[in-house]
């Protein structure tokens, strides 16, 4: 566990942090060519952090064209995986032993608490690229059950140059998804981070240079969706692009890879996630302890947060009750005071959207209040299945509750919307839990828990929560390999075998 400082201490290391200003391109930081900048800025104070280069079309042609030379001329990408998993390996220490630095540099940009950055989405990064260093060479290529006279060899390859757009939530964990599996096997990656949060991911690509990730292969190209996105998604030398994000921006990936060279697509997109309590579950206290959890964590600004709250009547009060009682322990404030729970949102147009829902709740059952720009409150709302607040993705502090009376209205008023990323299902009834865990339409089901499963699990969603493939876990792998088929035949066509 993270000895965390206190608040004091944390502040002197904002206040002496040296952030990095440019995109990271072949191995060095770089200005935009044009020279253009913009400001990134501390959501919980309004503070301009610094600039930070506005790259556009341009960058992203020098940074493919960088990628692309270092794939193909092998030097990472024809390395023995135990040699990748080196690099990948020392990098992970090295996101440890710089530890306090990217939590508090992650806070200052995102909004997020000190104390997830500490506690998750740091040590996390570092787990999760030495997870995909580790695994590399333990992976096999196949043999086909081809017929005896021949050896058909079934190999994995990568898929060469991939762009990887990465949202505001989590900027160094899902990069980490990203680049872990990305880099392992052998691809060259050209990152766009989110406008937002662009800090983390270019000190991450410095500290891969001195793990010994040759210049080339890990790229940051910083700037907006519209300059540094589309250009990607656009690029005829991309081969394969991997998102997180919007629904509606994953969309576009798909017209974008259409309209060029049909690069592959893995979409990782958004959800409403339904978490349903039953009247037979037990232990009420853990149950709200994890709808807290997973309504509020990270400002309920994840994917995957139980922002629907799906409760059988006759537990309802009892329940209500209970989660109300721990939200109320959640600590909203200074996302640097260790204490915090809940820091700000993203930025001052994600705080808007996110604080216009507040005007839509006519049953108001806890919070409902903005605390000061870009903080807002846990807040409870009843809302009828149907409603913007029951079926829109909110990605803030905000859980809807929807009243049902049966089991089968619960899964019903769960499948009941075009997302399909998480779901849980808290009951005593074991066979009820299995046959709702079957029934949900949803990538990840938890039974009387609420998480994301982890690295070891495949991430991804249904319906228009996701496409093409799945982060973590082996599977992740899938996405940034292709198949190849190698036949031999070994028929015997030596003069004896012919006589
Ligand atoms: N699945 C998830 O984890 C996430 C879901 N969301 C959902 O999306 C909503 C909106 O958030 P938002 O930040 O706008 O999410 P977006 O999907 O727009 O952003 C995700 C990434 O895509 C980039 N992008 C934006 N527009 C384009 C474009 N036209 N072409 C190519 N790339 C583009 C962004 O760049 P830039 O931001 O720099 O312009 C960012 O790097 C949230 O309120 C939430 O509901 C948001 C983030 C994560
Ligand atoms: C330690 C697990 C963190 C999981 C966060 C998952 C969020 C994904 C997203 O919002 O895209």
């Amino acid at each position: 566990m993270t000895d965390l400082l206190t608040h004091e201490e944390y502040r002197a290391i904002a206040a002496s942090l040296d952030l990095p200003q440019n995109a990271y391109i072949d191995g060095g930081y770089r200005p935009a060519i044009s020279g253009a900048t913009f400001e990134t800025v501390n959501p919980a104070t309004g503070t301009v952090l610094g600039t930070v280069a506005a790259c556009g079309a341009a960058d992203v042609g020098l940074a493919v064209a960088k990628a692309r030379e270092a794939f193909e001329d092998g030097r990472w990408s024809r390395l023995p995986p135990g040699a990748r998993k080196d690099v990948l390996v020392r990098l992970a220490k090295l996101i440890e032993r710089n530890a306090r630095e990217l939590a508090v540099m992650e806070s200052l940009d995102s909004g997020k608490t000190i104390y997830d950055c500490e506690t998750v989405d740091v040590p996390e990064t570092a787990h999760v690229i030495q997870w995909h260093g580790e695994l590399i060479d333990k992976i096999y290529d196949q043999v086909a059950p081809a017929s005896n006279d021949h050896i058909a060899l079934v190999v994995r390859e990568p898929v060469g140059v991939v762009g990887l757009v990465l949202p505001w939530n989590f900027p160094l964990l899902m990069l980490a998804w990203k680049i872990g599996p990305a880099l392992a096997a052998g691809c060259s990656v050209v990152v766009k981070p989110a406008a937002e949060t662009s800090l983390t991911a270019l000190r991450l690509a410095e500290l891969a240079s001195d793990a010994g990730l040759p210049r080339g292969v890990l790229n940051v190209v910083t700037g907006s969706g519209a300059e540094v996105g589309e250009p990607l998604g656009r690029h005829p030398d991309v081969d394969m692009v991997s998102f997180t994000g919007s629904t509606v921006t994953g969309r576009r990936f798909l017209h974008y890879s259409a309209d060029s060279n049909l690069k592959e697509v893995v979409l990782e997109l958004g959800g409403k996630n339904p978490c349903i309590v039953l009247d037979d579950a037990e232990d009420l206290d853990a149950v709200a302890a994890h709808v807290v959890n997973g309504a509020f964590w990270n400002m309920g600004q994840n994917c995957s947060a139980a922002s629907r709250l799906i409760v059988q009547t006759g537990v309802k009060d009892r329940l209500l009750e209970k989660v109300a009682q721990h939200a109320r322990e959640w600590v909203v404030g200074d996302p640097l005071n260790p204490e915090v729970r809940v820091g700000a949102l993203v930025s001052k147009a994600h705080f808007a959207k996110v604080a216009a829902y507040l005007e839509l709740a006519d049953t108001v059952l806890m919070g409902g209040k903005v605390v000061a720009e870009g903080f807002i409150e846990p807040t409870i709302v009843e809302a009828a299945q149907g409603s913007r607040l029951a079926t829109e993705e909110i990605f803030g502090p905000i859980l809807t509750v929807v009243p049902v009376t049966s089991f089968e209205q619960a899964i019903a008023v769960a499948n009941d919307t075009d997302y399909g990323l998480a779901a849980s299902i808290f009951t005593a009834n074991g066979k009820r839990a299995l046959r709702g865990a079957r029934m949900l339409r949803a990538g990840t089901v938890t039974v009387n828990s609420f998480g994301e499963g982890d690295i070891t699990t495949p991430f991804g969603g249904y319906k228009q929560s996701g496409f093409g493939g799945r982060d973590n876990s082996i599977h992740a792998h899938d996405q940034y390999t292709q198949l190849k088929t190698i036949w031999l035949d070994l028929t015997d066509t030596s003069d004896s075998a012919i006589a």
